[in-house]
């Protein structure tokens, strides 16, 4: 039996494109389907300045395949030297949509992010002031807290506080791992709202470590224990407003992920709306699928939500979809949820 959904054309609130051959590489991985999405300034050198996004901008829309329908929503990386007033004119002339704070340390190519929170209060002030969102790498990185804790650490430590010192503040929490993460954005007051992954839907801790060591598995928050994949799930077919999709496709050459110390980050721009509609088909919440892929991202970005559709199909024969994709510098091995994918993109 055929089946299709027709929904609006979606967005995806947290993607990193990484420059120059694997920009090309993966951009029209993401182009295909998607209308918009955030783009990570987490290049080496990190895109600090309104000037590093202008340029990256332009690398992004030179890079995109003739034809394609795509606008990178871009954003800047928050140092402890970043100066509020390019923030504000950055804001005010349309050039970003949001600033992504990495607590330095946390993720991948985190080194210039923040450590002294106190630093960067003008800077946050000033995003209250003129309502411009801040996303957040919402885990501590004390090297004494439990990796599978840092997330919840880190809404009770540093989320919470800054929040209550920042008022109008209005923030991203992203990629969100845990049910405590899915409990605090439910239940905050203000401004706030939370993306989640598809792989975080897909696969919990046991994927990546049961039977052996799945390093395309591995990404920051580190996936968790099967309790805390159930909330995320829960929350991304609830049509709740406050959370929708952010993929985190996050390329990584095999060679970096295949390693004694492997890269974080798993990439599933290619097949990312196969998955999605699996799972809510899963939870019987198909028809909450465009709220979390198309309408919830652009009323917490306060953007309109597209015009153009895409229909997804389900056939009886499971959807083709490349094992990786090529780069000149090696591969990059495509998101695998472990069993067949019967939607597709038609
Ligand atoms: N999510 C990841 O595991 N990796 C991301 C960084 C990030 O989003 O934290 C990356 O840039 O590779
Ligand atoms: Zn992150
Ligand atoms: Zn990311």
């Amino acid at each position: 039996m055929t089946r299709t959904l027709t929904i609006r054309r979606p967005d995806d609130w947290h993607l990193h494109l990484r420059d120059d051959a694997m920009l090309r590489a993966v951009l029209p991985e993401t182009s295909r389907d998607f209308a918009r999405a955030i783009i990570m300034p987490n290049l080496v050198p990190p895109v600090v300045t309104s000037s590093d996004a202008v340029a990256y901008r332009d690398r992004i829309m030179d890079a995109l395949p003739q034809g394609a329908d795509f606008k990178p929503l871009m954003t800047l990386y928050l140092t402890e030297d970043t100066d509020p007033a390019d923030v504000r004119a950055a804001a005010q002339s349309g050039l970003i949509t949001a600033i992504k704070l990495y607590p330095a340390g946390a993720t991948t190519n985190s080194a210039s992010g923040v450590s002294n929170f106190d630093k960067v209060r003008p800077v946050l002030e000033t995003m209250a002031e003129i309502g411009l969102p801040l996303c957040f790498h919402g885990e501590v990185t004390d090297p004494t807290v439990d990796i599978f804790d840092r997330e919840a650490v880190f809404l009770e430590t540093k989320l919470d506080p800054i929040r209550r010192a920042t008022p109008g503040l209005k923030v991203t929490l992203e990629h969100i791992t845990t049910k405590d993460g899915i409990d605090y954005v439910a239940g905050a007051s203000g401004e706030i709202a939370g993306t989640i992954t598809t792989h975080h839907l897909m696969i919990n801790r046991n994927h990546l470590l049961a039977g052996g060591i799945r390093p395309h598995y591995y990404c920051l928050p580190v996936v968790k224990r099967a309790t805390h994949q159930e909330a995320l799930r829960k929350a991304a077919t609830s049509g709740n407003p406050r959370f929708f999709l952010g993929t985190d496709s996050a390329p990584h050459l095999d060679g970096a992920k295949e390693s004694a110390c492997g890269c974080a980050g798993c990439f599933t721009a290619t097949n990312t709306m196969a998955c999605l509609a699996h799972v809510f088909e899963e939870e019987n919440a198909l028809d909450k699928l465009e709220a979390f892929t198309s309408l919830n991202g652009p009323a917490h970005y306060g953007l309109p939500v597209n015009d153009a559709t895409l229909t997804l199909t389900k056939g009886d024969t499971p959807t083709p979809y490349p094992s990786h994709i090529d780069t000149p510098d090696g591969r990059v091995t495509v998101f695998d949820p472990g069993h067949p994918l019967m939607w597709r993109v038609t």
